[in-house]
């Protein structure tokens, strides 16, 4: 059985196209991501796979059934799906545990699970004007897993998130697809949280998806100079730069990570440090070998700056 299929979405807002011929198919318990600049139309997908809001043209199907958008239903969603909104709101005024309460369908054994995995046991007390922006996240979170849903889709869940709730949160998420075994669709416009998550990453570009992939795939092998910048820093190189430094592509242009510029043994290639930047666990040494400017990421004190090293490019 098909898990989640999206067929040839299309939708304007205010006459703009936002999501143009958008199609891709998730597998149960596959982890996909969405990523893309802000405004690339992230959300409005999300929102219409959800049933949340009305598609122009194309079909969302969720095990094999058509989900429809408000304007066909009394009561907008799908009870399949939960939707894990970037403004989501608690009710005013009540305590944890009664928000939990309220839409709960589980067991209290598999809703106590749910608490644990959300690391949220300790708060049930508490009114939700006196828990954290990250903790009232778990929370809301929480609440939709106890409605029992097969898909999760969270709207970007780690932004305004410190560090340590981000950390937090993105346990808890493994841990939804782990330990709980719902399938989760999540976005991020920072792409580099959903690296270590995902099992495919779809890249979306004014409101078309330009690449899909492993996270491998679309970190090392980018389509272009945008999917390339979305996850960290790169060197462009021109096919005939790229020929110098002894790598042979029928790409008119490649684009190589700074980790990728190593530091060879003997027969490499000449280059100069001409900057050094500390960024904690590596270096960005700023090299130029001949007339090709190159970023290399190196170990703490690996490089000096000014000296001469001999490089290589890594594939
Ligand atoms: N209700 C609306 N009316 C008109 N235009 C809208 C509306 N909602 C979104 N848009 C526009 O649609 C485009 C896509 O917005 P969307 O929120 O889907 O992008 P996104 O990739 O999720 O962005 P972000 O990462 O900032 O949330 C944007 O250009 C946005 O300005």
């Amino acid at each position: 059985m098909r898990f989640l299929a999206v067929n040839g979405i299309n939708k304007q807002l205010q006459d703009q196209p936002v999501l143009k011929d958008v199609s891709f198919n998730q597998l149960q318990f596959q982890k996909l991501a969405i990523a893309g600049a802000t405004g690339s139309g992230k959300s409005t997908l999300l929102k219409i796979i959800s049933g949340l809001v009305q598609t122009d043209e194309g079909t969302v199907d969720f095990l094999e059934k058509r989900v429809k958008g408000p304007l066909d239903v009394l009561i907008p969603g799908h009870p399949g799906i939960a939707y894990l909104s970037q403004h989501f709101e608690l009710r005013n005024n009540f305590r944890v545990e009664e928000i939990l309460e309220r839409d709960n369908k589980l067991t209290e054994e598999d809703a106590m699970h749910v608490y644990e995995v959300c690391r949220i046991t300790h708060l049930f007390k508490r009114k939700n004007d006196q828990i954290s922006g990250g903790e009232r996240q778990r929370v809301a979170l929480a609440r939709l897993l106890t409605t029992a849903p097969q898909l999760l889709v969270l709207d970007e869940p780690f932004s305004n998130l410190d560090m340590i709730h981000k950390q937090q949160l993105k346990d808890v998420i493994a841990d939804i697809s782990s330990e709980l075994s719902i399938t989760c669709l999540l976005t991020s416009h920072d792409p580099l949280d959903v690296l270590s998550w995902a099992d495919r990453i779809m890249i979306m570009r004014h409101g078309e998806v330009v690449q899909e992939g492993t996270p491998q795939e679309v970190y090392l092998h980018p389509q272009d100079e945008y999917c390339a910048a979305l996850f960290g820093k790169f060197n462009h190189l021109e096919a005939a730069q790229a020929a110098v430094l002894g790598i042979k592509t029928a790409e008119k242009s490649i684009y190589i990570r700074p980790e990728k510029i190593v530091l060879a043994e003997s027969d490499g290639i000449d280059a100069k440090a001409l900057s050094v930047k500390f960024f904690g666990s590596y270096e960005e040494v700023q090299l130029q070998a001949g007339d090709i400017p190159l970023l290399m990421s190196a170990h703490p004190g690996a490089v000096k700056k000014g000296e001469t090293v001999k490089i290589r490019v890594e594939l």
